[in-house]
């Protein structure tokens, strides 16, 4: 039986409309790490005391309550400077775990590639860096450990100077640019294969690796590998990409990445740049969400968020709310943009998920009816690849196609164009 650590969670709320569901969210993050919850303490500040985060009397009532609770730890529900981190640890005398170190800690333990994991831990040691200095604070000297997990990660705080840490950096860095490079070969390929791309993107535990296999169910003659789905936070950190080929269409590929969250620190967003390179180079972007989630609109608005920052903008978009079996209510106040409200468990609806996909991946193809001589065999294979083909027939002088052409093919075809 897992043994669970008491702990607290604190959080300031500083005008924030959706503060509850953010602490909400906190317990959520620390139930994955095996944490229970004892105690919730706010305070309600303008903004956050920049010293000790909370302001100066509240913090012998966060030390009474942890105490009188039994709690072992502190998670903060924002990420604290060095200089809160420390204040607020020497005040208090508890271990305190922000927002960030406990989303690294999260991401350290569900990374089982090598990819995923130099990732993350080059995420968790410049966090270290600014937070690693000589102290006396024998709190300091909990925080070594073993594996990815922990700030000290393995060796004393002593130890940990920071230049072994840049040196660190700098040979993860290294390592992680090569694997890149491989990676980035592979996608050339697909590139240069001219077929387009869809990424699922959104909310951790949304459903979007779900929603890949569903689509993959859809299509019979597929025999892609399915992709791993969890209730947890952050159960996919690397990137899958599969091919999609529904009858009479251009096949297609679409990908599955790493969920985002609010608050999701700076750090892992850089470091997972390169991962989420399949939604950069997409050419439609479809965001699960989870259609139960009580404010939809604030998970979307920090998914946008998380994709600006990212600089993936400007792409065309499906809102997709999943998890229709489990929704009591219709999306409201959707955003602009297409949406569709359907179920990963349910195939017919997301077989319409598909066919809204096609729709819109496929926009710009155009209506188009030929007359293809049987002895053009190369172009014929190349018109069931590339082409969306709506009706064949034979003739005495060929093959007759309705379809919508690739726009880049459009005028090459137009030569065999029929008007009967
Ligand atoms: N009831 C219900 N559960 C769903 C549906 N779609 C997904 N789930 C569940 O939601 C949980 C998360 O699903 P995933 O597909 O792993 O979610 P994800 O978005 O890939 O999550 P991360 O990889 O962690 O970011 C799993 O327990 C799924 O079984 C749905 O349509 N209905
Ligand atoms: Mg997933």
């Amino acid at each position: 039986m897992t043994t669970l650590l008491p702990v607290m969670i604190a959080g300031v709320s500083h005008q924030q409309t959706d503060f509850e569901n953010s602490l909400h969210e906190l317990a959520q993050l620390a139930a994955t790490q095996n944490y229970q919850v004892v105690a919730i303490e706010r305070q309600m500040l303008p903004q956050v005391n920049r010293q000790t985060y909370f302001g100066t009397g509240k913090i012998k009532s966060l030390q009474a309550q942890a105490q009188a609770t039994g709690a072992k730890l502190i998670l903060i529900n924002d990420e604290l400077t060095p200089t809160q981190l420390r204040n607020l640890e020497n005040a208090t005398q508890y271990r305190l775990l922000d927002r960030t170190e406990l989303i690294l800690q999260i991401f350290a333990q569900q990374a089982h590639t090598r990819p995923a994991q130099l990732q993350v831990r080059l995420a968790q040691l410049k966090y270290q860096l600014p937070r690693i200095h000589p102290s006396n604070n024998p709190l300091d000297q909990q925080r070594g450990g073993s594996g990815f997990n922990n700030r000290g990660a393995g060796e004393s705080q002593r130890e940990l100077n920071k230049r072994q840490l840049r040196q660190k950096i700098q040979q993860y860095q290294k390592e992680l640019r090569q694997l890149q490079q491989t990676f980035a070969t592979q996608s050339q390929k697909r590139q240069q294969a001219d077929i387009l791309r869809v990424a699922l993107v959104g909310y951790t535990n949304a459903g979007k690796s779900s929603t890949l296999n569903a689509l993959l169910k859809c299509t019979p003659e597929q025999t892609a590998k399915e992709v791993l789905v969890e209730d947890q936070l952050f159960a996919t950190l690397d990137t899958a990409v599969r091919e999609i080929k529904v009858p009479n269409y251009p096949a297609f590929l679409i990908s599955d990445t790493v969920g985002f969250i609010d608050k999701l620190p700076t750090l892992l967003v850089e470091s997972f740049r390169s991962t989420l390179e399949e939604a950069r180079q997409a050419d439609l972007l479809v965001q699960v969400i989870d259609g139960t989630n009580p404010d939809p609109e604030a998970i979307i608005q920090t998914t946008n968020k998380i994709l600006a920052q990212l600089e993936i903008t400007d792409k065309p978009m499906i809102y997709a709310y999943n998890k229709a079996d489990l929704q009591t209510a219709k999306p409201t106040n959707s955003p602009i943009g297409t949406t569709i409200s359907y179920s990963a468990h349910n195939l017919t609806s997301v077989q319409k998920l598909l066919s809204l996909i096609l729709q819109q991946l496929f926009a710009s193809y155009r209506p188009l009816t030929l007359l293809v001589p049987f002895t053009e065999g190369p172009l014929i294979n190349q018109i069931l690849c590339n082409e969306i083909i709506r009706d064949q027939s034979y003739t005495e002088s060929g093959i007759k196609f309705h379809l919508f052409a690739n726009p880049k093919s459009y005028n090459k075809l137009q030569q065999w164009q029929s008007n009967l």
